[in-house]
């Protein structure tokens, strides 16, 4: 039986194990609790992160990288954004071979800016990596683990690595698409979740349809300018990457995002919301490195902006959405036209 290794034992990594097992591989889980470990091995399930799915035995747990990480082809690291440093210098540590590295964490480091694939590239010596390759789109575990019909881009600059990872995931309720564009997947991946907090606080001040449309029309817009300006293809962001995963993450009531930014609409703090989800959001650190992005790429992000100030600078979530609805008059369809013209002429 081949291995693959997944790194991270939370809702998502949990997930794709559940996919990877269904295709008959055997899974070495990393996770770095240990009752969580012995809970997987002992009862085959995890039900902090996927309460009442039954896990196969196929799917093996461990808190030992080096272990993990033995006679593996392929590393999927499915860890939250602020542990990919960490558990990079684990692996990087503890893997003697050379391997396809996949990621689906959706996230951007603050500060240095950098998406996961250019962390992975700077973590982990090009001898060790066969390839890097970014496994996003509307897919949320909940689902995933009760086999319910998924789509998903694989995306990567080598197109080999990439259909591997198609391969090795593809299956009749989880259908792999390869994509080219690594930047325009991981920023889709990433900023729909600063998008996703607007639509939860949206919904949280009560507004309904027609202002939650409004934030997934013009958050694409501001996706794809960011993205764009910082080498992507504007199409992959009306594909599964962009609107895909914008549409399912604004929407969905498993949205840890979108329901943080409820919690926020609903008058709580960040620390009082982040503390009831007990998840990861990745929004709220992202939303911080995209402020930061914006500023030094000179693209302007109004509602990453707003929802900047609602999360770091104290504005009540009414007075930011009053700030939005008044700002100058702007022509919808300009700028992005200019972009997708410019893709086609080149
Ligand atoms: N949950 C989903 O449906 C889903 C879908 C697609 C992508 N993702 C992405 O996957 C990534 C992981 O999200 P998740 O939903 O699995 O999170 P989660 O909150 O369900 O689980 C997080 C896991 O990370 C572990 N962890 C936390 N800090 C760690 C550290 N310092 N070192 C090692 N492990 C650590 C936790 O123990 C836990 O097992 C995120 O980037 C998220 O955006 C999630
Ligand atoms: O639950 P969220 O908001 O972290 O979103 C999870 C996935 O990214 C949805 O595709």
């Amino acid at each position: 039986m081949k291995k693959i290794a997944v790194i991270g034992s939370g809702s998502w990594g949990t997930a794709l194990s559940i996919v990877l097992a269904d295709n008959g591989y055997r899974v070495q889980l990393w996770g770095h609790r240990q009752n969580q470990i012995d809970e997987i091995n002992r009862s085959h399930t995890n039900q902090r992160y996927l309460p009442g799915i039954p896990l196969s035995d196929q799917i093996i747990a461990s808190s030992d990288m080096k272990l993990v990480l033995k006679e593996v082809d392929m590393v999927v690291i499915v860890v939250p954004t602020k542990a990919m440093r960490e558990v990079l210098t684990n692996i990087r540590e503890n893997l003697d071979h050379s391997v396809i590295f996949v990621h689906g964490s959706k996230g951007i480091e603050p500060g240095s800016s950098k998406r996961i694939s250019e962390m992975i590239e700077e973590e982990i010596p090009s001898d060790k990596r066969q390839g890097v390759v970014v496994l996003s789109g509307p897919s949320h575990a909940e689902e995933v683990c009760l086999r319910h019909p998924t789509t998903v881009a694989v995306a990567s600059h080598s197109l080999d690595a990439a259909r591997q990872v198609q391969d090795a995931f593809i299956n009749n309720h989880f259908r792999v698409y390869t994509n080219d564009d690594i930047v325009g997947v991981e920023i889709g991946g990433a900023l729909k979740n600063i998008i996703a907090l607007g639509a939860g606080i949206s919904d949280g001040l009560g507004y309904g349809d027609n202002a939650k449309a409004a934030l997934i029309t013009r958050g694409l817009a501001e996706i794809a300018r960011l993205g764009t300006k910082l080498g992507a293809n504007p199409l992959t962001f009306i594909g599964l990457a962009g609107m895909g995963d914008l549409i399912v993450t604004c929407t969905s009531i498993h949205s840890r995002n979108w329901r943080c930014g409820h919690l926020l609409g609903k008058g709580h703090n960040l620390e009082e919301a982040l503390n009831e989800m007990g998840m990861v959001v990745e929004g709220v650190r992202t939303t911080k490195a995209a402020h930061l992005l914006a500023h030094q790429e000179n693209v302007e992000l109004p509602i990453t902006s707003a929802i900047y100030n609602v999360l770091f600078e104290g504005k009540s979530p009414k007075q930011a959405v009053d700030e939005l609805m008044n700002r100058d008059k702007k022509d919808e369809i300009g700028p992005l036209f200019d972009m997708l013209q410019t893709k086609f002429n080149q």
